[in-house]
């Protein structure tokens, strides 16, 4: 169950993030506005977006983007709008019922609709993706409105994306991970990983196979630069559910290794480790999907038309290279690493291969993996293609002009060769000779075009002699798609020693590309949600801090800049509901700098707000392990927890103050051990979310004077469930929808008066209400299918519901079909006394009260 426990900030960056990418931005209004806008009386900002670029027509048809004879189509179907898609979440209690829902309702009800002429297409399910969990639809906003059934059907799905049943993501996005081959006991690292819709899907394949209360032993570190992108990131993970995440903030290109140094060990917050299980971090599996030029998203971002130039894929390939490299550095021998870009040009996807395989001087090879997924259409990498800056095809680097090689690299040609090692042209050219508007001047062989005349083809493209064809390029056109770049990566053997020691960014050579400042591009790129739902257009996207070291040297020198690129705040226990383990940038503007000595952190008071440190990190909530052994006593006498749930050493908090703990997360093993790891080596990672939230502190007038403090929250219940022997109570059908409905119901007033006797006999405090199934003995756990339940509060006179109504909502339906298909419900009409959902009535002569919103903790009768 999802839906919960989602930050003001979060959810207004998930707002802005999902505006309509069709409406033209603000700013341009202005500019494009003509005098005739003004006199017709039209509003600009609702023209539809020209889709077309002749930049871009003359660059991919000179590449061989596709052959000749297809073009046409290919830039037919980039004209065209995309078809929604979306993913069953296969770890959802639900999803089996969901998949039917979609194969034996919508599917055919919809289908009804286009036999009825409409000109509406069917659903239907990607036939790459497997066990039918992924879905595509034809329909748009507009024709989802149009009619009761689409209605239903759109309903359903914002209902079941809300709750994390679902997420939309563009089909192709979800190719990557497929890809990487990841098994529950991987440690995956995600390098670029917001908003989040890859790590989702590599969270649900590290738990396949998990039964209800354990966990998997693998884990996942999603890491993303930007932190207003964190917080996406956390807001659509927390919809997983998972003690199997942590969620950091840095530059993937300086991701930390948190290497031990021979006898390192620690006297930490965690207390004497005597030898830690891993010594540094290294990962099974590799997700490296790069911020790139996004021109694979045109279908849904067509603002890139206009946007688009050659000069943005060159600005992006040195960090390209550079995360890729880190990545491969990070990767166990024997592990997977997947490149992947929402891009189509080859200077961003084969170039960056071509790189990363020279520089790693065969310890990596690129993976066939052409048997993989059959039914995916796509096509070979390519092996040849030309570099194009200042209006210039380059078809190798010795044509370069000398003034252009800080920008346009040896890497980005197919052969990787520098000028020392090709048969130099002398260019001693000035900037000034070459034509940047127009004239078409050849310049030694080259020629010089204003990016609007199609160039000649007089300059023969180099030929890689590297396996180039094994990458897979998805284009729009074979599948009714976006485009997309994959290429598969395996760590034969360690990297060679310069490949793994990388030298440190050349911050505004590698970014100037076609006189583009990093900020510049930054505004042209694609944010590179990597065709997801995610439209952040204008946010900083590439971020490259000066001279920040490899992750590795972290523990010895720390150059201010890195420790906190973005001047934003992680931050969590200070402050309200809002900022609930997450990167939070509703704090006050603060220094973030580390202070020397650290005997200033007493001043680092601002506003009323005491500034959180993270280790080495400012302006970041602490990571603690949560000792307290009378309060972690209590909690565990309270709902009875049985040892089966390992407890010590899996709860954390992000609170120095022990007194004030208002939220304790439980981790993994996975997580306990990278954590450890972490505060042995110093505090390497900046951690922006870590762990599940299981308990938080009750702190209505009630729940103070009950004899636990923490409750029970609605993400954590899954997984401690079966482990509680305590406060649970199992209800018959009709009460629980009662419940549901009615969220607070008096003892009495229950059908089954046993129920509210029990009801009655518990302590008070937080309690678990379980859905009593048909053959289930109460307090049975030996069943076939996860139990249903739900978070209450045993008050004084009543049962109160602790569950947001979104999730009330979700759960009344769900429970509605399953019971009615079991025949297990007598219908509503032999109740009586019992009211429909939403009115106001009583039940057994109680008053109830309908309350449409959730119960809050805290604010319980
Ligand atoms: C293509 S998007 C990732 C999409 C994501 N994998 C998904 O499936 O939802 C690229 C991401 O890289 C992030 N980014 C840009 N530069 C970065 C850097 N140097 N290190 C880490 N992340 C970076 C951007 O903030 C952006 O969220």
């Amino acid at each position: 169950m999802g839906g919960r426990g989602r930050s003001r900030t979060q959810r207004k960056h998930f707002r802005q993030s999902r505006e309509n990418v069709w409406k033209r931005p603000k700013s341009d209004d202005a500019t494009n506005a003509t005098p005739d806008d003004a006199n017709n009386g039209r509003d600009p900002a609702w023209e539809p977006f020209a889709t077309q670029n002749p930049a871009f027509d003359e660059y991919y048809k000179e590449q061989e983007i596709v052959p000749a004879e297809e073009w046409d189509t290919f830039i037919e179907y980039l004209r065209k709008p995309l078809p929604a898609a979306f993913r069953i979440n296969s770890s959802s209690q639900f999803y089996v019922d969901i998949r039917l829902q979609l194969e034996n309702d919508f599917m055919k009800s919809l289908q009804a609709e286009d036999a009825d002429g409409s000109e509406v297409e069917a659903i239907k399910p990607l036939p790459w993706y497997p066990d039918n969990l992924a879905w595509q639809s034809n329909f748009s906003r507009n024709q989802l409105r149009k009619n009761q059934t689409l209605e239903r059907f759109h309903e359903f799905l914002k209902l079941e994306n809300e709750i994390g049943n679902i997420t939309r993501q563009e089909a192709v996005s979800m190719v990557p991970p497929l890809f990487l081959d990841v098994r529950p006991d991987h440690f995956v690292l995600d390098m670029c990983a917001a908003p989040g819709s890859k790590t989702f899907q590599l969270l649900e394949m590290i738990y396949k196979l998990t039964e209800p209360g354990t966990l998997p032993s693998g884990m996942v570190i999603a890491n993303d630069l930007d932190v207003q992108r964190c917080n996406l990131l956390i807001h659509q993970t927390k919809r997983m559910c998972t003690a199997n995440l942590i969620v950091t903030n840095h530059e993937a290109q300086h991701f930390p290794s948190c290497h031990l140094h021979r006898n390192q060990r620690g006297d930490s917050q965690i207390g004497n480790i005597r030898e830690p299980s891993i010594r540094q971090l290294q990962f099974d599996r590799v997700l490296c999907d790069v911020p790139c030029s996004g021109d694979g998203t045109l279908r849904k971002a067509p603002d890139i038309w206009r946007k688009w130039n050659s000069g943005m894929g060159n600005g992006l390939h040195g960090l390209q290279v550079q995360i890729a490299m880190r990545g491969l550095a990070l990767l166990k021998v024997g592990g997977r690493m997947v490149y992947s870009t929402c891009s189509m040009n080859p200077v961003e996807n084969e170039a960056v291969v071509a790189e990363v395989l020279r520089r790693c001087g065969g310890s990596i090879e690129l993976v066939d993996v052409s048997t993989e997924l059959p039914q995916l259409a796509r096509r070979p990498g390519l092996k040849k293609w030309k570099v194009r800056d200042k209006g210039l095809w380059l078809a190798s680097y010795k044509y370069v002009p000398k003034y252009r090689r800080s920008v346009v690299t040896p890497g980005m040609f197919p052969s990787g060769k520098s000028h020392e090692e090709t048969s130099e042209l002398d260019h001693e050219t000035e900037p000034r000779q070459f034509c940047e508007n127009g004239d078409g001047n050849p310049e030694n062989g080259i020629q010089v075009t204003d990016g609007s005349v199609a160039p000649t083809n007089s300059v023969e493209a180099e030929v890689s002699p590297l396996p180039l064809e094994h990458c897979m390029r998805i284009v729009p056109h074979d599948q009714n798609s976006g485009a997309f770049f994959i290429a598969v990566l395996h760590k034969v053997s360690s990297l060679p020693a310069p490949a793994a020691t990388e030298k440190k960014p050349r911050p505004s050579k590698e970014m100037d590309a076609s006189s583009t400042q990093p900020q510049e591009l930054m505004d042209q790129v694609k944010d590179g949600s990597n065709g997801d739902d995610i439209d952040l257009s204008g946010e900083k996207d590439v971020h490259l801090s000066e001279a920040t070291p490899a992750g590795d040297l972290l523990d010895t020198e720390m150059p201010e800049a890195s420790l906190d690129a973005n001047q934003n705040k992680v931050n969590e226990e200070n402050d309200s509901e809002a900022n609930q383990n997450n990167v939070n940038e509703e704090n006050e503007k603060q220094d973030t700098r580390p202070s020397p000595d650290g005997k200033d952190d007493a001043k680092m008071v601002a506003g009323k707000r005491k500034l959180q440190i993270q280790g080495r990190w400012r302006g970041v909530d602490p990571v603690i392990f949560y000792k307290e052994e009378a309060v972690v006593g209590r909690i565990m006498e309270f709902y009875g927890i049985k040892e089966s749930l390992p407890f010590k050493g899996h709860l954390i908090t992000r609170n120095n103050d022990m007194n004030h703990v208002k939220r304790i997360y439980y981790i993994s093993n996975s997580v306990k051990e990278v954590l450890e790891l972490n505060f042995l080596a110093g505090q390497q990672l900046k951690i922006a979310s870590v762990g599940l939230k299981m308990f938080e502190r009750q702190t209505s007038k009630e729940g103070a004077s009950a004899p636990c403090l923490f409750r029970i929250s609605s993400e954590g219940l899954p997984l401690i469930l079966p482990h509680i022997t305590k406060q649970i109570l199992y209800a018959s059908a009709v009460d629980f929808k009662h419940l549901l409905q009615y969220k607070s119901i008096k003892f009495p007033d229950f059908v089954d008066p046993d129920f509210g006797q029990k009801a009655s006999e518990l302590m008070l405090g937080c309690c678990v209400v379980v859905l009593k199934r048909e053959g289930q003995a109460p307090s049975d756990s030996s069943q076939d299918f996860t139990p249903i339940a739900i978070g209450c509060w045993r008050g004084r006179t009543n049962i109160s519901v602790m569950v947001t109504a979104i999730d009330c909502q979700e759960l009344l339906e769900r429970v509605s079909m399953l019971l009615l298909t079991k025949e297990d419900l007598k219908p509503e009409g032999d109740n009586p006394s019992i009211p429909e959902a939403g009115e106001e009535g009583k039940i057994n002569g109680c008053d109830i009260k309908e309350d449409s919103t959730a119960m809050a903790p805290g604010t319980l009768d």
